[in-house]
């Protein structure tokens, strides 16, 4: 990993020592946004990667900086608590847990660790914390993670898992309960890990070879980037191919494949923004002479979506689309049984993708089920109305959550008996090990597949 403390300045002379490097001010700029605004790492650091010229190798190692710090948390909370005998200011925590990936997650020297820690803390909380920094961080690197792990967690395996893993206690159980002890802790590290970037080539407007990259083996549309910016990619910047997670795509296709007798004409993407999903479907859609409506009850959402369904060339909506509408979905402005297909792509908890966003674990709490799940069976009873007779609805989440999965497709059949779950066919049932908590439905996993924890199913309309 570079260490831009390492650059070497103009003609191979080391550059003048600024207080703090670039790396670790933005990255705790970032710690400090996330903590007081509730902000979004993914959002909030490429402005700021930007707005400093960090690039390459220094933009790396920050966002590798940034994201192990946030993930890994709880775990480097547990290590920092156990060298301090007084709970350190806000500020002096989060520099701390930098120094702490550094040390622990990261292959950062420990001189390195220290001393820009120390500096971060004297520039952020005066001489007297950079002391103490300065202490706590010399008892951090006296042992390595898993010595660190072995002394602080609990003996027992949900509280083990909580510390080791990084993970609140809740999505421990809830995960648990989903996958099953045998393969939990494979998933909690899976989560911790960034995923690679993943890029779809919609079809007949890319193909993946001109995306770069290696196939990926479960989208026939997928390639994977080993390195460099999507966004440099023309087929990305001209809007044929974008930035997708493998599972997202195999959502789509398994909409897109559900077998359907007569009519195939007009598709519904019940819950759309951002779009990605909308942007594959339409793109199917065209193959086959039928079109898409994309709907999403948030408007600023939904003008996303227009834009990822629009030709950024021509300024004209993609082949595939009729429209984008903002409105609620479970009280939609669409005619009864008017669509041929439906994807309900359900607001969830996205604990199935905790990989991408490293703060999102924190910020879910368990009673967002509350509000989440009554919505889900809503959308998917609204998606079942809005379907024709014989029609398909595919509900999917970014969730392995068994609330959110196998309850909410249970609750609506118990709720509506003629409606039938069928299997989820096409491509997606060729993929190995995705059984899902229901027969028929698919259940993806990092750990196992390298995607999202997506699942589907496919209920038919009689
Ligand atoms: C999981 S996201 C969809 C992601 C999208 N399919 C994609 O691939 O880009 C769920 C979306 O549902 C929207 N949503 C929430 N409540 C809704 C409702 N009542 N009706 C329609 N959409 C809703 C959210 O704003 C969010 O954009």
């Amino acid at each position: 990993m570079a260490d831009p403390r390492k650059r070497r300045g103009p003609g191979g002379r080391p550059p003048r020592r600024a207080r703090v490097d670039p790396a670790r001010d933005i990255a705790f700029e970032v710690l400090t946004r996330v903590r007081t605004e509730d902000a979004y790492v993914n959002l909030v650091l490429p402005v700021l990667l930007r707005r400093a010229g960090l690039t390459g190798r220094d933009a790396a190692f920050t966002t590798a900086l940034v994201s192990g710090t946030v993930r890994g948390q709880l775990t480097y909370d547990a290590v920092i608590d156990a060298c301090v005998d007084r709970s350190p200011h806000p500020k002096v925590r989060d520099a701390l847990r930098l120094g702490a990936h550094q040390l622990l997650g990261m292959r950062v020297a420990t001189h390195a660790a220290v001393s820009t820690t120390v500096d971060l803390v004297r520039s952020q909380a005066g001489p007297g914390a950079a002391g103490f920094a300065n202490a706590v961080m010399r008892r951090i690197g006296e042992t390595d993670l898993a010595t660190w792990v072995r002394r602080l967690a609990p003996a027992d395996p949900g509280g083990f898992r909580t510390v080791a893993f990084s993970h609140p206690r809740w999505v421990v159980d809830a995960l648990t309960e989903a996958v099953g002890e045998d393969e939990v802790e494979a998933l909690l590290e899976a989560d911790n890990a960034p995923p690679k970037v993943t890029l779809v080539a919609r079809p007949g407007r890319a193909t993946p070879e001109e995306l770069g990259g290696s196939a990926t083996g479960l989208s026939p549309y997928a390639v994977v980037l080993d390195s460099g910016d999507p966004g440099a990619v023309p087929a990305v910047a001209e809007g044929r191919a974008g930035v997708q997670d493998e599972g997202s795509q195999l959502v789509a296709i398994a909409a897109a494949e559900a077998p359907l007798e007569g009519r195939d004409e007009l598709w519904l993407d019940l819950c759309a923004g951002p779009g990605g999903k909308s942007a594959l479907l339409a793109a199917l859609a065209a193959e086959r002479g039928a079109v898409l409506v994309a709907n999403e009850a948030q408007p600023h959402r939904a003008a996303l979506v227009r834009r990822n369904l629009t030709d950024p060339g021509t300024g004209r909506p993609v082949p595939g689309t009729v429209g984008v509408v903002a409105a609620d979905g479970t009280r939609p402005a669409f005619r009864e049984g008017a669509f041929d297909r439906v994807l309900v792509d359900a607001p969830c908890s996205g604990l199935g993708a905790l990989r991408r966003r490293p703060e999102a674990r924190w910020r879910r709490r368990p009673e967002d089920l509350d509000g989440l799940v009554p919505l889900q069976r809503a959308l998917l009873g609204s998606a079942l109305r809005l379907v024709r007779p014989g029609g398909v609805v595919l509900y999917a989440t970014c969730s392995p959550v068994l609330a959110e999965t196998r309850d909410v497709v249970e609750a609506v059949l118990a709720e509506q008996p003629a409606i039938r779950l069928e299997p989820v066919a096409g491509t997606v049932a060729d993929v190995a090990d995705a059984d899902g908590p229901l027969p028929g439905t698919v259940q993806l996993w990092p750990h196992r597949h390298g995607t999202d924890a997506m699942f589907m199913a496919l209920l038919r309309r009689p």
